[in-house]
């Protein structure tokens, strides 16, 4: 049975997180503190849901990706995937996990091999992931055209493509692993423009066509509004809100979520955000800050970590 066959049939959500932290050590000369990156995380994902992790730069998304691909071990929690704890996964046991929850980084030439031909690159994965498969040639056709490519860029070398042409044969990579779950960090913010859509349209067609759960992680409010389920909003480490995408960008409950939104240039809204509105919400999330014990003070406004600290990216 293949992972998305297991997928399809396995009981209960494919994802389901448990009071996760993960606190890195300062590797300042004279301070080594500990960086708290998440905090008591929970959250779930449906099978062949879309949720998109959203936040500032520093608030953890990564984070929590890595942790989910193994490549960060939480500090304590519980990380449940397709119904098994994968803490202790040892061996065999870790390559069919890495097989079944595949991660797309953001840049798809670092994720590349410069040096061999895209054949070359996907007949590697095929090896890895599917040895049974004799014909590796037709295997290979399929998934460039899956993901929107013409078979002719199989005899390219990825310098020849374009930065779209790229992710998509690293999304043909990971397909080649027939995952269940795929993890996506920030997959089209090195991309023109023009092209993130197309990219976003691929990741959708592979939920509805293929069944796969997708974790979604940006800054992009409006990516996330677009091809997401649900949205989760993570701040210094914490999940602040989750909820419906759609439901939760038009109505955002905490300040911090309202901070982010009311961030987004949108010419139809109209003035009420000025600074009266953004100094009353700094207040909330201050005494929210204070309430929720957390050790930085997430207001100050020379903190790197404070993305709209400069007001002249709100106006
Ligand atoms: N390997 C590491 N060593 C030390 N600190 C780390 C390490 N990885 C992440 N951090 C810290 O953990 C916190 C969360 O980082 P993370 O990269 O998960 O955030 P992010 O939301 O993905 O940011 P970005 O959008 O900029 O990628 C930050 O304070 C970061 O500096």
């Amino acid at each position: 049975m293949t992972s998305t066959a297991t997928q399809r049939t396995a009981v209960g959500p494919a994802v389901r997180i448990r009071s996760l932290s993960k606190s890195f050590t300062s590797s300042a000369l004279f301070s080594r503190k500990k960086i708290p990156a998440l905090r008591d995380i929970d959250l779930e994902m449906q099978r062949g849901e879309i949720v998109a992790l959203v936040g500032e730069s520093g608030s953890g998304k990564s984070t929590l990706a890595r942790c989910l691909a193994l490549l960060e071990t939480p500090d304590s929690g519980e990380v449940l995937v397709n119904g098994k704890d994968i803490a202790g996964l040892k061996g065999a046991a870790v390559r069919k996990y890495r097989s079944e929850v595949q991660m797309v980084f953001q840049d798809p030439f670092g994720s590349l091999n410069p040096t061999f031909r895209v054949e070359h690159i996907l007949e590697r994965a095929l090896a890895l992931h599917q040895p049974e498969i004799k014909s590796k040639r037709s295997e290979m056709a399929k998934l460039v055209s899956t993901v929107g490519l013409s078979p002719d860029v199989l005899s390219s070398f990825p310098h020849e493509l374009s930065g779209g042409q790229r992710q998509r044969i690293a999304i043909a990579r990971v397909l080649a692993a027939k995952p269940s779950i795929i993890l996506a960090d920030e997959p089209t913010s090195m991309l023109d423009v023009s092209v993130r859509i197309g990219v976003l349209n691929l990741l959708h067609k592979l939920r509805d066509e293929h069944g796969i759960t997708i974790l979604y992680v940006t800054h992009d409010l409006a990516s996330a509004r677009y091809l997401s389920d649900r949205i989760a909003v993570l701040n210094e480490g914490r999940i602040v809100e989750s909820g419906e995408s759609v439901q939760l960008l038009d109505h955002p409950s905490h300040p911090y979520t309202q901070l982010l939104v009311g961030a987004v240039p949108d010419p139809d809204r109209d003035s009420s955000f000025d600074a009266t509105k953004r100094a009353a919400l700094r207040e909330q999330i201050q005494r929210w800050s204070t309430s929720a014990n957390l050790q930085k003070h997430i207001i100050d406004e020379s903190s790197q970590h404070w993305v709209l600290a400069d007001e002249s990216e709100m106006t």
